[in-house]
């Protein structure tokens, strides 16, 4: 991404401090570049330390400004504190968090165990709220204000075949953040989510559409604009969400698809046409992806 993507002025963000969870990879790394440019110190979290880095080394390298990778695992609350204590000993208060991280995968429902559930809303449900918690806590005690973004899917208003315990769990972030927009108000903590369509992703594909590679989200023939979205398009609606500006915007969730789940459900219905030949083949490439980011894991 490169400055000209953005359409805020420069240093929007000035003296914004600003947690990406899953801020390594994806959607959660273009939002940490935006979030950079704008001038805000920036710290990603994440299991794979050296993903981390490698991100925060690159993007600090591209743009200059702050930003910090720090190994935490989000399913673990006294992991969340440790790196809490860390930012807020090193600089002062969160004045935003975004709750990026996800795990997710598809599968016949019949076919999940309750650790294949808990697997996906640890993270998402669990973990998301958790980190929240924290930081909600943090801020009430030492009167900060604060915006929180949550990165949900259309789902959460339609429902998703074969992604059962994500929709679940989106879902269940969607009602917390109305829920705590109106009872955190009064503290000065704003939370809002985005309900992207297709941002083709390596961590997204590789669990979604885990059968076709490279050419996953190609054919866009079923889009109502005949195109995926662009990663700026999302960064640029973080950004606003983020910004001081917004401060009257809270207990929302804007769908950024292109019309797309208007028109088609926005999710993986035509799996049902899937044999069982093609599910155990998806299976088995999911699992060939995690454990090959599991050997990278440092928290
Ligand atoms: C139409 C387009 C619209 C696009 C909308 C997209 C909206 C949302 C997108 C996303 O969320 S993309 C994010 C994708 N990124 C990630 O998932 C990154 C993180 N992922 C992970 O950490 C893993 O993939 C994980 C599996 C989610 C978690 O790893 P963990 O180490 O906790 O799991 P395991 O120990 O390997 O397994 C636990 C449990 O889960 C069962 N399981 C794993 N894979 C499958 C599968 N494919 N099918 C069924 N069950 C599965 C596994 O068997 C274990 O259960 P038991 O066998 O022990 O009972
Ligand atoms: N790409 C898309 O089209 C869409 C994505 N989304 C949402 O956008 C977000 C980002 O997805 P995307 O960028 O595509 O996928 P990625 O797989 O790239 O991002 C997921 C990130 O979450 C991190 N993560 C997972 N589990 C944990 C955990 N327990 N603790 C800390 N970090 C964790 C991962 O890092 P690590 O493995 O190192 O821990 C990774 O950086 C997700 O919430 C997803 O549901 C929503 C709709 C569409």
């Amino acid at each position: 991404m490169t400055r000209d993507d953005l359409m805020f002025r420069d240093g929007l963000l000035n003296g914004h401090r600003i947690l990406v969870t899953g801020g390594g990879t994806g959607l959660g790394k273009v939002m940490a570049e935006a979030f950079l440019i704008l001038g805000a110190e920036v710290f990603i979290c994440g299991r794979r330390g050296n993903v981390l880095d490698e991100t925060a080394e690159e993007l600090m390298g591209q743009h200059g400004g702050k930003m910090v990778g720090l190994a935490c695992d989000i399913r673990d609350a006294d992991a969340i504190d440790d790196m809490l204590d860390r930012i807020w000993n090193n600089g002062g208060a969160l004045t935003g968090l975004v709750n990026n991280a996800a795990g997710n995968f598809v599968s016949r429902t019949q076919d999940l165990s309750m650790r294949g559930f808990d697997a996906i809303s640890n993270i998402v449900f669990r973990g998301s709220f958790a980190v929240t918690l924290a930081c909600g806590k943090r801020w009430i005690d030492q009167g900060v204000s604060a915006s929180v973004l949550s990165i949900l899917a259309t789902w959460v208003w339609n429902g998703s075949a074969f992604t059962v315990p994500s929709a679940m769990s989106k879902a269940g972030i969607n009602v917390m953040s109305q829920s705590l927009a109106v009872e955190w108000a009064d503290k000065g903590i704003r939370l809002n989510c985005i309900a992207p369509g297709t941002f083709p992703t390596e961590g997204m594909s590789a669990r979604l559409r885990p059968t076709e590679g490279g050419s996953a989200f190609r054919d866009t023939t079923d889009y109502p604009m005949g195109r995926v979205g662009r990663m700026p398009e999302l960064a640029n609606l973080a950004a606003f969400l983020m910004s001081p500006q917004a401060e009257y915007v809270s207990g929302q969730t804007i769908a950024i698809d292109g019309a797309r789940y208007l028109a088609t459900g926005g999710n993986f219905s035509s799996m049902r046409s899937w044999t069982d030949e093609q599910w155990a083949e998806a299976r088995q490439s999911i699992r060939a992806t995690t454990a090959k980011d599991k050997a990278q894991r440092t928290a």
